[in-house]
């Protein structure tokens, strides 16, 4: 039996990307095929393999121009029988497809919000009168330029061959051309089923959890860092997201950087289990680059 990777789809964005580059290394280690099995959206591959449909779910969160993929992690929290087993970083390089012989024909400008606003100096520069539209993925937005020349999308290049259509700019995301080009990855993380409590184990890099706070009082989430801070456990990013119970009331989604020492992380989580309302711990992992 193939191995089942569910991605945002359709075929050519970057999820597959990664997906692609998860299921090389699984050949090396298993003598079965890998299939690709693309979703509409982050969420529904996220909650195939939640049903169990699929062997892993590859999904972007996080990007070094815009941050977290909000989907991802609102999606993650709703879910109860999934855990990351691999960190995958994959440097991003945009190209702009359009049947459009010029710029200045182009009205709409469609692509994943991620996407958008990766390229928001070069939109701002050469299309200022275009507007952008939010699609899915970056290669659903292919659809537009296909059958209507008045329309780009913004995409990989892979994508922009698969479709066969042409491109116009390429490297967008890398403007201005000055001094610092900004970098431009994105992190992926490789789900599997739920199958340990997703706390560490000698060489793993990361722990990655999320939680609420038992009541919104002053101190509450000071007392939870103090006691990565009192560990020297650092922290590699913070992100809250709305609880969407009530208006200020947050969710904390924490990466941890795992030393040596995984004893110190276990005890630090079970002291982080009695200062939480919920606490979820994603997985333990270790980061590969692409
Ligand atoms: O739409 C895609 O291709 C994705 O995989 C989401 C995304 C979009 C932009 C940068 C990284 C990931």
């Amino acid at each position: 039996m193939p191995i089942t990777l569910a991605h945002l789809g359709p075929a050519g964005t970057y999820a597959e990307m990664a997906a692609l580059a998860f299921g090389n290394t699984l050949s090396l280690k298993h003598p079965e095929t890998f299939d690709l099995h693309p979703y509409p959206s982050i969420a529904q591959s996220l909650q195939a393999l939640d049903r169990g449909e699929v062997n892993y779910a590859i999904v972007p969160v996080e990007n070094s121009l815009e941050g977290s993929v909000n989907m991802t992690l609102d999606t993650l929290w709703q879910l109860k029988h999934i855990q990351i087993t691999q960190a995958l970083v994959l440097p991003i390089s945009h190209a702009f497809v359009t049947q459009a012989s010029d710029l200045t024909k182009v009205q709409k400008v469609y692509s994943h919000p991620q996407a958008l606003g990766q390229c928001q100096p070069w939109l701002q520069e050469f299309l200022p009168q275009a507007s952008q539209i939010p699609t899915n993925s970056t290669s659903a937005a292919l659809a537009y330029p296909a059958t209507d020349p008045t329309t780009a999308a913004i995409t990989s290049m892979r994508a922009a061959q698969l479709h066969n259509l042409p491109i116009l700019a390429h490297d967008i995301q890398a403007y201005p051309h000055t001094g610092d080009a900004p970098i431009n990855c994105t992190r992926f993380w490789v789900m599997k089923p739920r199958e340990s409590d997703g706390w560490p184990q000698a060489g793993d890099s990361h722990t990655s959890l999320a939680f609420s706070l038992p009541k919104n009082r002053p101190g509450a989430l000071v007392q939870a860092l103090l006691i990565f801070a009192e560990r020297n456990i650092n922290l590699s990013r913070i992100e809250s997201r709305p609880s969407k119970r009530s208006l200020g009331d947050y969710l904390f989604f924490l990466d941890l950087e795992v030393g040596e020492n995984v004893e110190i992380i276990h005890t630090a989580l079970e002291e982080l289990q009695t200062r939480t309302e919920v606490l979820h711990v994603w997985g333990s992992y270790s980061l590969a680059m692409v």
